[in-house]
């Protein structure tokens, strides 16, 4: 199986010493991988160095096997990220914004425009103004923004804050529907572990910056999850 993602030795600290450390992680075409950790554990700066936002102090990512120190643009290609507020000329409507990220790639119809605003809702309120958005519609407009280049990888960040059940539901759905036809990976952190549970066939935990994975299984996730907290804090 080709991998999607191969992380080795990857650490990085910041002044007040924290951070991850070691990190040692591969993902393959077609996975769809759940973060999981307590606040603070490093799920944010894992996905910054794996989409090349922070660089590591030391270690390595590839993308499809291309390194995204030594060739960053070749590498985040086929990525599309969700991390952080979603960022958008907010005197804009979604569509526009959509259509101006649209030109950056080649092969983006109109139609791919309204396939993606329809995958997360934003149909009925794709000519308003953005700024004019609540923050659950900010972070479906940031979802959309993530999806609109047809990415063979797709991280996202904590992308269920700030969704209603709706919400919640329609990228439950989005997620599989694209899993299941088009193989694309998906790298997806939360804290709302039964959504990852029901989305995910593969677990990494990060706690105290170190990580560990776990395939899924017949044990509840959050019972897995309650214990290697446990046993991490002893
Ligand atoms: N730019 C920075 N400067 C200093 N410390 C930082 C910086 N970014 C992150 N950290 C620290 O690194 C640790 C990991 O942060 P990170 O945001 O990756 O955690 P997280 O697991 O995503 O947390 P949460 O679940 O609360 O979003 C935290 O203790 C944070 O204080």
């Amino acid at each position: 199986m080709e991998k999607a993602v191969v992380i080795t030795g990857m650490t990085k600290q910041f002044s007040n010493g924290r951070g991850i450390q070691n990190i040692d992680l591969t993902i393959y075409q077609g996975e769809i991988v759940g973060i999981l950790g307590p606040n603070g554990a490093g799920k944010t700066t894992l996905l910054k160095c794996l989409t090349g936002l922070t660089s590591p102090d030391r270690g390595k990512v590839e993308l499809f096997a291309i390194d995204i120190q030594s060739n960053y643009k070749e590498a985040i290609g086929p990525v599309g990220a969700l991390i952080g507020p979603a960022v958008a000329y907010e005197k804009m409507s979604p569509y526009k914004n959509l259509k101006m990220i649209s030109r950056l790639y080649s092969g983006i119809t109109d139609t791919d425009i309204d396939m993606v605003l329809q995958q997360t809702g934003l149909t009925p309120f794709k000519d308003e103004k953005i700024s004019s958005f609540s923050m659950g519609m900010k972070q479906r407009f940031g979802i959309a923004s993530a999806l609109i280049s047809k990415p063979r990888l797709i991280v996202l960040d904590e992308p269920t804050n700030g969704l209603d059940i709706d919400g919640l539901l329609l990228l439950r759905k989005t997620i599989q529907e694209i899993s299941k036809h088009s193989g694309v990976t998906f790298v997806i952190s939360s804290h709302h572990i039964s959504e990852l549970e029901k989305l995910c066939n593969r677990f990494c935990f990060l706690i105290n910056g170190e990580v560990s994975v776990y395939e899924a299984g017949n044990e509840p996730l959050e019972d897995v999850y309650v214990r290697k907290v446990e046993v991490a804090v002893r």
